[in-house]
């Protein structure tokens, strides 16, 4: 791909963090919600699918899904395909325990290498029967006992924030509601539990938050209608593009409130020297295809971590990206992954302890190899903005989150915009 400055307006499907959440809060509801404008990728079928073995319902309708509450089976054995969705593993255990079935959950040969066991162990703290075989990882059973007691739990989300989301969501519908401590070091992703926390109380639920402790107390949740925003980490290739080869882009629909981390990004750009204007058409970002180099503590919105290290390799100088061990757990290792691709093409990255120190230097064509991971497609494709021959494998991975990626993408060269 040339070099050329880009000129385009894009649209990019529904939030999966919000998809599935909604998809969860709906399936605990006491009636049908629709969720409108929700993803529709790999990882929301996932969590369809998984519904559906906890003995639930959902209907495409004309703006959206129809998704009607989980119902206690009656002692059959059931299996939950994980795939490699995080969100998956780490929701739908709790909502098995609630059921009275023996769930079988089991995914991919990468979801079998994440971490899930503190959020097991807090399961059976809270009165769950598990049987992971030792392993602390999938494959595992949750022999459902038709309810959890819940109460007070020590959790340790250190490894992923998707630990104390999952105790949070399913919490209205334990006995005694949840009272979960954090201990060892503060959870990634803060915005994702504030989103956790924002959709639970749409949902009618009343969750409160003291540091590091979290209560909800049991209740009922109920809702009509859900409108999920287009998904802005999954924008984050195309808000760069302008960064990496000057021109405007503008993303449709972002919204002017929310809890979506890839919102941090219009602070990226005007830290990188671009411009980013939101209005009631969406973001529009200009840039002028210089970035500077940076020091990034990216903590908080890890997952943008493979675009932004991509876009780095184009830097005046030398940049660090810190405070993302945890990444090392994602869909495949990430940190090992993008030191491998982006050096392979040219660029000096090295792991750190929690991060990547990216040294630019000349970049080649080559293939950049994706991991069966969707977000090393969307920096590999970053990388082609400004280096010719770069060959993505597998694009289609990159149907985790957005499969009509390779389209969208090919009108950032083709749109008059
Ligand atoms: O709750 C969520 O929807 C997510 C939380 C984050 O997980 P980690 O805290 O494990 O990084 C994020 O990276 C993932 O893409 C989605
Ligand atoms: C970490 C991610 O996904 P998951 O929901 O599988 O954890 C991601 O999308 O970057």
């Amino acid at each position: 791909m040339a070099a050329a400055p880009v000129n385009a307006t894009v649209r990019v499907p529904g939030s999966k963090s919000i998809t599935n959440r909604a998809y969860v809060l709906a399936a605990l509801a006491t009636g049908p919600v629709l969720v409108r404008a929700p993803l529709d990728s790999r990882d929301a079928r996932l969590m369809l699918g998984a519904l559906a073995a906890l003995g639930g319902r959902a209907e495409a309708v004309a703006d959206g899904v129809l998704v009607h509450p989980v119902t206690p089976g009656d002692g059959e054995e059931v299996e939950v395909a994980l795939g490699n969705a995080g969100t998956v593993a780490r929701f739908t255990p709790a909502l098995a325990a609630l059921g009275t079935r023996t769930v079988h959950f089991d995914g991919d040969p990468a979801i079998r290498r994440r971490p899930v066991a503190p959020l097991l162990r807090a399961l059976v703290d809270l009165g769950a029967e598990i049987d992971d075989g030792g392993r602390g990882a999938p494959p595992f059973a949750v022999r459902g006992r038709g309810g959890l007691r819940g109460g007070p739990v020590e959790l340790d989300s250190s490894a992923s924030s998707q630990f104390l989301s999952a105790l949070l969501l399913a919490a209205p519908a334990f006995a005694e509601g949840v009272t979960v401590r954090l201990v060892g070091d503060a959870p990634p992703s803060e915005p994702h539990i504030a989103m956790t926390l924002d959709l639970l109380r749409r949902f009618g639920a009343a969750p409160e938050r003291s540091g590091r402790e979290f209560h909800v107390p049991p209740g009922r949740l109920a809702r009509a209608e859900y409108t999920v925003e287009p998904d802005l980490s999954t924008a984050a290739p195309f808000v760069v593009a302008p960064l990496a080869v000057g021109g405007s882009v503008r993303v449709a629909g972002w919204p002017e409130e929310t809890t979506q981390p890839g919102d941090w990004l219009r602070s990226l750009v005007r830290e990188l020297g671009g411009e980013a204007r939101l209005d009631g058409e969406g973001l529009t970002v200009t840039g002028g295809g210089t970035v500077p180099a940076v020091e990034l503590d990216l903590h908080e919105v890890g997952e943008l971590t493979p675009v932004v290290a991509a876009l780095l390799c184009f830097a005046e100088g030398p940049s660090l990206i810190s405070g993302v061990a945890h990444l090392r757990g994602h869909e495949t290792d990430r940190l090992a992954a993008l030191a491998a691709e982006l050096s392979g093409l040219g660029a000096q990255v090295t792991e750190t302890a929690d991060g990547l120190r990216i040294v630019p230097a000349p970049l080649r064509g080559g293939v950049f190899h994706t991991y069966d991971d969707h977000r090393l497609v969307m920096a590999g494709a970053v990388l082609g903005l400004r280096v010719p021959g770069v060959r993505v494998e597998n694009p289609a991975t990159v149907g985790k989150t957005f499969p009509g990626f390779v389209t969208a993408w090919e009108s950032l060269f083709s749109s008059a915009g």
